[in-house]
């Protein structure tokens, strides 16, 4: 049996990670743990892998928390730069049980892991590109990790193909032309009765592909939150991995 706890237990996710861990014949929960609780209580004797779903105010802390307790952790939670995953690659480093794993997941539905991922391939074909990002009001940050992550994708294999800037005019802007991730436009949309959706749009001459994913409900990441966990408590690599494509056969 995989041993797992869950941080921000009683937050949209966390509800759901509880009951998806309880309904797994292959797990048991161990702690449910949310704000002003004591993260110390998890340790390797109760915990094999810790699944984080908090806010991205304080999801670094809680992982160094659980890092430096000896504890392998998934994090959904959004929030994560270049500099904060380094600082969780140094702390893994100097972490007091040997091979210790941390996976951290900008999105954990296959749909939009895939979308993610087509979006990279399609990237090299197109002259413009742009992401819109379409989520629940309640949510506190604006672009999502998803489409931060997708933008970045973007960005990085027109760059390794040489393409040149995404063609743009614009020369006054309001905040119309949303925010620029590696020079890519993403825009947020909050609307009550959305959950969680991405659309890249690119574009050519006379022609437009749309990559579409669309999470209707927060079961659509339990199985991707389950497979990190069986991933981290069996075969996957010591140290950071980041993105669940990294444990899909793509
Ligand atoms: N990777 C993925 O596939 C997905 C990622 N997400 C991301 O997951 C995160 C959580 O989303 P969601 O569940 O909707 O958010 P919620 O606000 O519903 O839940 C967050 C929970 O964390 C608790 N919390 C706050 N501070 C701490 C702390 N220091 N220690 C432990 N618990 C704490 C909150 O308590 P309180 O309310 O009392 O402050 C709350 O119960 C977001 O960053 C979101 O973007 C969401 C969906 C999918
Ligand atoms: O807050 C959410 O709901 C979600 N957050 C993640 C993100 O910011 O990408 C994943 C998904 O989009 C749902």
């Amino acid at each position: 049996m995989i041993k797992v706890s869950v941080v921000g237990a009683k937050g949209r996710m966390g509800r759901h990670v509880v009951d998806a861990v309880n309904g797994a014949a292959d797990m048991q929960l161990a702690l449910a743990l949310d704000a002003g609780d004591d993260l110390t209580r998890i340790t390797p004797e109760n915990t094999d892998v810790a699944v984080e779903f908090t806010v991205p105010s304080v999801t670094l802390d809680n992982v160094l928390t659980l890092i430096a307790q000896g504890v392998d952790v998934v994090v959904g939670t959004t929030g994560w730069t270049d500099e904060r995953l380094d600082q969780v690659r140094e702390a893994l480093a100097k972490a007091p049980r040997e091979g210790q794993k941390a996976f951290i997941a900008p999105n954990f539905a296959i749909s939009a892991v895939l979308a993610d991922y087509f979006s990279t391939q399609a990237a090299k074909y197109f002259e413009s590109v742009e992401v819109i990002e379409l989520h629940h009001p309640n949510k506190v940050d604006a672009p999502s990790g998803t489409a931060i992550h997708t933008a970045q994708g973007i960005a990085a294999a027109r760059k390794a193909a040489g393409l040149p800037a995404v063609p743009d005019a614009t020369e006054t802007d309001g905040g119309s032309r949303g925010q620029s991730v590696d020079g890519i436009q993403v825009h947020a949309v909050r609307l009550r009765g959305l959950n969680a959706h991405e659309e890249v749009l690119f574009g050519n001459a006379g022609e437009q592909l749309t990559i579409r994913a669309d999470s209707f409900d927060r079961g659509s990441f339990m199985p991707g939150v389950l497979l990190a966990a069986r991933k981290l408590a069996s075969d996957a690599p010591a140290g950071l991995t980041v993105g669940l494509a990294n444990f899909l056969d793509l």
